[in-house]
């Protein structure tokens, strides 16, 4: 498996000061589920932005994502256009360069990214808040199933993905195991810095 984080700006954490909120976590956790219940719940503060992934598969129901071919993708990296870029279950995905305006303006950004780019990104912004979004894995492999995402691939071997915890340590979990709503709201209240486990 191979994976790659590259940062367009790598002075480290030299951008700020506005918030930047990492939503991270294994396949069919609910990540792209409680983003978009949070992203509808902050629709009217323009002050927090979702920016659309730019992913080598097409949008979909689940995201609403800027799709690029692979080879428009690295045209778009070699000249500059992505904060950060990595490559995953057979796809490559990045945030746009625009995420750098908002945090510089002070609005909150908030992204699901790899676990393998925290570190990077932990390295280059200045306020950066990680957010795991976990479930049993039982829970896991019923979602995929019932997903059925047919960008997904292989199940079985999006389950089997593993990654380095030493370099995903998150500073809030969320076990996404009852309603969908009620661990939107915890996000929200996450993104919006208030105490999030009331
Ligand atoms: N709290 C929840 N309860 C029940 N089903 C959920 C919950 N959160 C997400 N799901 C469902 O699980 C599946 C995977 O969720 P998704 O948001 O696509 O996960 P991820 O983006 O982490 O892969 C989706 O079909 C979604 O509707
Ligand atoms: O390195 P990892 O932390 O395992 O993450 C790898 C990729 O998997 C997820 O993408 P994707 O939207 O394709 O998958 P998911 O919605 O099934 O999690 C996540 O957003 C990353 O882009």
């Amino acid at each position: 498996m191979s994976e790659t984080a590259t940062m367009a700006d790598g002075q480290a954490g030299a951008i700020g000061p506005g918030r930047l909120v990492l939503v991270v976590g294994p396949s069919g956790a609910g990540k792209d589920t409680l983003l978009r219940l949070a992203q509808a719940a902050c629709a009217d503060d323009h002050d927090i932005v979702f920016p659309r992934r730019i992913v080598t598969r097409e949008s979909s129901a689940d995201e609403d994502n800027v799709a690029l071919g692979p080879d428009e993708f690295r045209r778009a990296c070699e000249h500059g256009d992505f904060a950060v870029h990595w490559d995953a279950h057979g796809h490559s995905y990045a945030l746009p360069l625009d995420i750098n305006d908002d945090i510089r303006a002070g609005r909150t950004v908030v992204a699901n990214v790899s676990r393998t780019v925290i570190g990077a990104l932990r390295q280059t912004y200045a306020d950066v808040v990680v957010v795991a979004i976990t479930a049993p894995p039982d829970v896991l492999a019923a979602r995929l199933a019932a997903r059925a995402r047919q960008s997904d691939g292989n199940i079985a071997e999006r389950l089997s993905r593993s990654v380095d915890d030493r370099s995903a340590q998150a500073d809030v979990t969320i076990l996404n195991a009852g309603s969908a709503e009620y661990h939107a709201r915890q996000l929200v209240r996450v993104i919006r810095n208030e105490g999030w486990q009331d």
